[in-house]
């Protein structure tokens, strides 16, 4: 078994600020995330947690601070670079093609990733290679039998999953999940929840969730950020019983 603790971290996000006006929505947040660990990231409404992922994924330039991935600093690199270093992020609000179907979408990122995207004229189901790469990531996720459904006419809980397969068909090294299981009722949220499950050890994860029992079943350590600070990092077991957390943020919930 490789000794996790040990391995150099997947992400490593040093001494973040960002402020709005007079707003520190990011207070010197410092946290990692290692190879094959899921991280999650919790904290109140209005804390910083989707400021927090828009500066790691270079959508929002941070006042101060450093992203590294993989060790290597992301401070000059544009998101769309930083996606092809190897970070793999799924949306709070659904980034999919509507139009297209399932398949259609994971075909398009595979292209994506493979720098094919002038493909595109062409219809993209025609290429097998794709496909069948495509379908093996439908399948990682539970949706093969939707493959030919448009995305704008799936479930909820379906949408987000083919989101997962979309991001993990660009093999990405770290994977920011900002809220995967927001709108979900418990069935999906629990079908999420195994699909999560079933990538650990895989990734170096992010999570950012509301959905405490996702958390729980699903993190290996969580950070707790109150107000842009981490007011707590550590393992799941003691965040459920440590004071700060409970008094800034879980209470009873905890319970
Ligand atoms: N572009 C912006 N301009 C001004 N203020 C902003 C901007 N983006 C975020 N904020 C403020 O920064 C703080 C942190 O917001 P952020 O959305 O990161 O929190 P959050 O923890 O993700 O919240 P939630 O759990 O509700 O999604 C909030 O007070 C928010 O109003």
């Amino acid at each position: 078994m490789t000794d996790r603790s040990a391995s150099k971290p997947a992400l490593v996000v040093d001494d973040l600020h960002k402020s709005f006006g007079a707003l520190k929505a990011s207070n010197g947040i410092t946290l990692d995330v290692r190879a094959g660990e899921i991280h999650a990231v919790i904290g109140p409404n209005g804390a910083g947690k989707s400021t927090l992922i828009s500066q790691i994924c270079g959508e929002i330039r941070p006042d101060k601070g450093n992203v590294l991935i993989g060790g290597d600093s992301m401070n000059a690199e544009p998101a769309h670079q930083r996606a092809r270093l190897g970070l793999g992020r799924s949306f709070q609000i659904t980034q999919l093609c509507g139009e297209f179907t399932a398949l259609e979408n994971v075909v398009l990122s595979l292209m994506s990733r493979s720098g094919r995207l002038f493909d595109l004229w062409r219809n993209p189901r025609k290429n097998r290679e794709y496909v069948d790469a495509a379908m093996e990531w439908l399948g990682r996720v539970g949706l093969e039998a939707q493959r030919n459904a448009l995305a704008s006419e799936m479930a909820h809980g379906e949408r987000r999953q083919l989101e997962m397969a979309v991001a993990l068909a660009r093999n990405p090294k770290v994977l920011l999940l900002d809220e995967p299981m927001a709108g979900m009722g418990p069935e999906e949220s629990a079908k999420m929840t195994a699909l999560l499950n079933s990538l650990k050890g895989r990734y170096a994860v992010l999570l950012v969730e509301h959905d405490m029992e996702a958390v729980f079943a699903l993190a290996d350590r969580i950070s707790v950020l109150v107000y842009g600070k981490v007011v707590f990092t550590g393992p799941a077991s003691q965040a459920r019983t440590d004071p700060t957390v409970r008094a800034a943020y879980l209470g009873e919930e905890a319970c």
